[in-house]
């Protein structure tokens, strides 16, 4: 901003339970601060007995949006009021006398209004979108969609200073991570079914407990011993719906408190390895963490210790921008804004599936991009080069309760030992095992190769890789983890895979696909041609005995994350 009157952004929240509307004032939207003017108002939903229900909530966003937006309002007006505006003459221009696109704020408190847009609840979204769009018209100002996942990454990312982080979302009605890479928000990792706070939420409702469930469930977890509860990651998305129904039905066995606290470890050590796999992915060493479930101390902790244990600089934004608010709506809206990204009114429907990888990210340049070291920091082990053998340790990880991270370690590191073995047996080129130790975690195996395919990728090794995989499908092993990282390049251009330790047997079609769907994600997440790599992958793979029925079923997974709110 180069004029001597700040830039102020209304932002709008009420895609589920909060009514929200904050303003946000700075001169340059594109430098956070921990002192900049950021005044939010908000009102919560409480549903009158079980989970949200979507006309309930709307009939509060109908209610409450009014109130916060006259607050806030009253906020800028005073603010504006306060302004020193020597010689500020178009302030007084009448309205019709000013291009509202180059020289907003004629007379209005505002410059612009932000609207969360989706994903959210139908009802909810419609009377924010309405809201939005009938201020916008009456203060003469821009309206900005402004997309609710994004922001509540882009809150961290801006507060922090961070230029190119990994994004955690753990909300309520969604769970996943994202990177950044040529223009949009790429999904590294996601929850296959529920949303995580939903997952929590949902548990606590059978035991009886009011929503939201999250913060009584954090409590009781305090008190409690560990229990057993699955753990299911497949590559970087991860399952929780199995999770709940074994945490109720294990609440007939054990204190609930120890049932708390097992679901606790359970779910935020699954999302403190999806992330620690994207930063190893990606070669980032930032990480910003927004939605709700991020105020579990827990979770902070975990992800703290992953953070410390890999050199990366995490941000945990303050309380008040992590759980559903309009501040981040109106930080990201106002970025939005000075990109000259804004909505005509005609265009401004809101969008409850509205994906954050389908944005087109207007506001931030692309960072210079280089894999920093060579020093090899795989996401769960260390690995040593030590001559033609490499000794693989799954090092314990202090983020996980020491029941869980033994039982990881061991059944991996053996699981690896003998898929390594199994699918060279069946003709898929795999280093050779020389040694396994699974209660200490540590694998030796021959060492391949010259080069990740990560770095020398062409169309021509994805058609390689995409028969690696049909090979080992026919074998009936699911790799688990088949990423760009994890293909090795030898000198004569062949591929080696590696890394099976979330490998299991299996020929069901849904199993074989997330094998296609990771190594898909993968390429989106570190080149830059990934959709000309994956069709060479999957031309390559119809040499598969049931490649259709696979390949119908990676397009059905590609289209899964759809928001499921409640
Ligand atoms: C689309 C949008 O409407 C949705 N928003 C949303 O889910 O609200 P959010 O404020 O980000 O997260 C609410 C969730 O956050 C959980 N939560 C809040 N405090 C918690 C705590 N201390 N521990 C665990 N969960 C907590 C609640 O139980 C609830 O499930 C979303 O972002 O997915
Ligand atoms: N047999 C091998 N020969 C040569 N290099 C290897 C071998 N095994 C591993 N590496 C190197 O070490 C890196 C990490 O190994 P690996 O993927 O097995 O560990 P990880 O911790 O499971 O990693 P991630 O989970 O990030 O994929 C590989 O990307 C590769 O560069
Ligand atoms: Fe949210």
């Amino acid at each position: 901003m180069t004029e001597d009157r700040p830039l102020r952004v209304l932002g709008i929240e009420g895609t589920a339970w909060a009514a929200s509307a904050a303003i946000y004032e700075t001169r340059d939207p594109s430098v956070g601060s921990a002192d900049e003017h950021v005044a939010i108002e908000s009102r919560a939903y409480e549903p009158s007995s079980g989970g949200l229900h979507p006309r309930e909530a709307a009939e509060h966003m109908r209610e409450a949006i009014p109130a916060v937006v006259d607050w806030a309002l009253d906020h800028a007006r005073e603010r504006a009021e306060k302004e020193s505006l020597p010689g500020d003459a178009e302030r007084s221009a009448p309205i019709d006398a000013v291009d509202a696109s180059t020289s907003p704020r004629p007379q209005a408190p505002v410059d612009a209004v932000a609207f969360s847009r989706g994903p959210g609840l139908g009802p909810c979204l419609r009377i924010t979108g309405t809201a939005a769009r009938a201020l916008a018209q009456r203060l003469g100002v821009p309206l900005v969609g402004v997309n609710h996942m994004l922001a509540h990454l882009e809150i961290g990312r801006h507060r922090a200073g961070f230029s190119d982080p990994i994004g955690l979302n753990a909300s309520g009605a969604n769970a996943h991570v994202l990177g950044y890479r040529n223009g949009k928000y790429r999904v590294l990792g996601e929850t296959m079914d529920t949303g995580v706070g939903n997952a929590i939420d949902k548990f606590a409702r059978e035991v009886g407990w009011s929503h939201p469930g999250g913060p009584t469930v954090e409590a009781h977890a305090r008190d409690g011993e560990y229990v057993e509860l699955p753990y299911v990651v497949k590559g970087m998305d991860f399952s929780f719906a199995g999770l709940s129904s074994a945490a109720q039905a294990a609440v007939a066995d054990h204190p609930v408190e120890d049932v708390c606290r097992g679901l606790e470890e359970t779910i935020f050590a699954m999302l403190t390895e999806v992330a620690e796999r994207a930063l190893a992915l990606t070669g980032r060493d930032e990480l910003v963490v927004g939605g709700g479930v991020a105020n579990n101390a827990r979770l902070q902790g975990m992800l703290e210790a992953m953070a410390a244990h890999r050199d990366a600089d995490l941000y945990i934004p303050e309380p008040r921008f992590l759980s559903d608010n309009a501040g981040m709506i109106a930080v990201l809206g106002a970025k939005q804004f000075a990109a000259g990204d804004t909505l005509a009114i005609d265009e401004s429907a809101v969008d409850s599936n509205y994906r954050p990888d389908a944005v087109p990210v207007t506001w931030r340049a692309d960072p210079p991009r280089e894999r920093g070291s060579d020093l090899v920091q795989g996401a769960e082990a260390t690995v040593t080069i030590e001559g033609d053998r490499v000794v693989k340790e799954r090092v314990p990880r202090a983020y996980r309760h020491p029941d869980l991270d033994r039982r990881l370690r061991a059944e991996r590191t053996r699981q690896e030992a003998r898929l390594l073995a199994d699918a060279r047996r069946a003709g898929v080129p795999t280093p050779v095992v020389r040694d396994v130790e699974p209660r200490a975690g540590r694998l030796v195996v021959q060492r391949v190769g010259e080069s990740d395919l990560d770095r020398v990728m062409t169309t021509d090794r994805a058609a390689r890789m995409g028969r690696l995989l049909a090979g080992l499908h026919d074998a009936g092993i699911a790799h688990g983890d088949p990423t760009v990282r994890n293909a090795r390049v030898c000198g004569d251009g062949t591929l080696v895979l590696i890394d099976f330790g979330l490998g299991y047997y299996s020929d069901h079609p849904e199993d074989l696909a997330m094998d296609l769907h990771v190594f898909a994600r993968s390429l989106a997440g570190t080149t830059d041609a990934p959709d000309r790599y994956r069709a060479a992958a999957e031309r390559a793979y119809l040499g598969a005995g049931g490649a259709r029925a696979v390949l119908d079923r990676v397009g059905a997974i590609t289209g899964r994350g759809r928001y499921q709110g409640g």
